[in-house]
């Protein structure tokens, strides 16, 4: 008692934690970091949830604020030993303004790293994105790809140009001497599209397929590869980096890291309907119903309605220009970095991922099981 008394030491702070990834990061942490002596968990929105994890051994302090405040970024930053920041605004809908994707992920992040060497804090890890790198605007194909992979990463979408910028000001930040005289050591994650318990794309994706009868239309040719990864797997990733930045500063500081696991490689609809298929949803088509043509008009017109409506009502349906040009494009990863670097392998396998996920989909309300 008095050894694990004396082991609970660290303070982590998580900005996002009430978020699809933060909360699974959250969990995670109280569960397989035996250091912990308080996790903080910092966001705009704070989960009902929270309230059980308050009768564990770690003291947890939840705290409502907003990453574009520098002085409550301030706050929950000092004291803390390490900071996981995953907190963003993920908006490919149009539901947000630029501005405001900018401000959320650049400048909140620019206040994170600001944070961390006014308080002395050592150890950042930032959740980035696959989109920092691709699909590029040309739409070139990444395929089975790594951190090392040349690539024309050309953006003009306002949330991959926010993530790039967030990365770079995260990467660059490595080696900056925090209070006290020690150097910031900094990594960035990059997720492919994160699926499993509480993502909302997927909900989406179940309640469109039951208001339409039980089936979906294949509207993406299933040879197009959509890299994606488990929550668990992503929120091990995070774990298990924060853990090893302090042992491993001079290798993983101002490194970048895919994340991946073994789900395996197929078209995002495909892909959904692994766990969609179980739960008594059809995917019509073997090949896409509608000529790709008119697919773009129609995503066309839906950014055309979107803008004439906005003084009225927010139009934010799935298909844009930028979704069905990111659904179109293979972007998939193959690398084994992390595990070279960190010693990571997947936690879950696909088929427990799988698992994991059509369950959580089955209890969903309104489900047909
Ligand atoms: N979902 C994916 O497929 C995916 C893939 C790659 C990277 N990412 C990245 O992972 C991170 C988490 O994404 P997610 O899918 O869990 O999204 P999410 O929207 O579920 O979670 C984001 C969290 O950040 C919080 N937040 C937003 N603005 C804030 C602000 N101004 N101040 C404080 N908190 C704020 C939200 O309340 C939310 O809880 C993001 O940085 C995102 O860019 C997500
Ligand atoms: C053409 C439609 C017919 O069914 C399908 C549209 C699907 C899109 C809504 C999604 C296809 C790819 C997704 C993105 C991808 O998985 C990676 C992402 C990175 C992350 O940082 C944020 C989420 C996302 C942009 C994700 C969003 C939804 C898609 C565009």
């Amino acid at each position: 008692m008095a050894d694990s008394a004396q082991a609970q030491k660290l303070v982590y702070l998580v900005t996002g934690g009430c978020g699809f990834l933060g909360e699974h990061v959250v969990r995670m942490l109280l569960q397989r970091e035996p250091r912990l002596r308080e996790l903080r968990i910092f966001d705009l929105h704070l989960g009902p949830w929270l309230e059980e994890l308050k009768t564990g051994p770690v003291q947890v302090t939840a705290i409502q604020g907003d990453v574009t405040q520098a002085h409550e970024v301030a706050a929950a930053v000092a004291g803390a030993h390490v900071v996981i920041h995953t907190a963003g605004l993920v908006d490919v809908f149009g539901r947000a303004s630029p501005e405001t994707i900018h401000e959320v992920n650049v400048q909140g992040t620019q206040n994170v790293i600001e944070a961390c060497v006014q308080a002395g804090t050592q150890f950042l890890v930032y959740t980035s994105s696959m989109e920092v790198v691709g699909p590029n605007i040309k739409g070139h194909p990444f395929y089975r790809g790594n951190e090392d992979t040349p690539y024309e990463a050309i953006h003009r979408h306002p949330y991959p140009c926010s993530k790039a910028l967030a990365e770079r000001l995260v990467l660059e930040a490595n080696g900056r001497k925090v209070r006290g005289g020690l150097p910031l050591v900094t990594c960035a994650l990059r997720p492919t599209g994160i699926y499993g318990e509480g993502h909302q794309i997927m909900r989406d994706f179940y309640h469109q397929g039951l208001r339409l009868g039980g089936r979906l239309f294949r509207a993406v040719p299933a040879s197009v590869e959509h890299g994606r990864v488990y929550v668990g797997n992503v929120a091990w990733m995070h774990v298990l980096v924060a853990r090893e930045l302090e042992q491993r500063a001079a290798l993983m500081g101002g490194q970048v890291y895919f994340c991946y696991d073994k789900s395996p490689y197929k078209s995002y609809e495909d892909f959904n309907m692994e766990f969609l298929g179980p739960c008594g949803l059809r995917l019509v088509g073997t090949r896409p119903l509608l000529p790709y043509w008119l697919l773009v008009f129609l995503a066309a017109l839906n950014a055309l309605l979107q803008w004439l409506l906005r003084p009225l009502l927010l139009y934010a349906p799935l298909l844009n220009p930028y979704t069905l040009a990111v659904a179109n494009t293979t972007f998939t990863v193959s690398t084994n970095k992390a595990q070279r670097h960190f010693g990571y392998e997947p936690l879950f396998s696909w088929e427990d991922s799988r698992t994991r996920t059509i369950r959580w989909v089955q209890a969903m309300e309104g489900s047909v099981q």
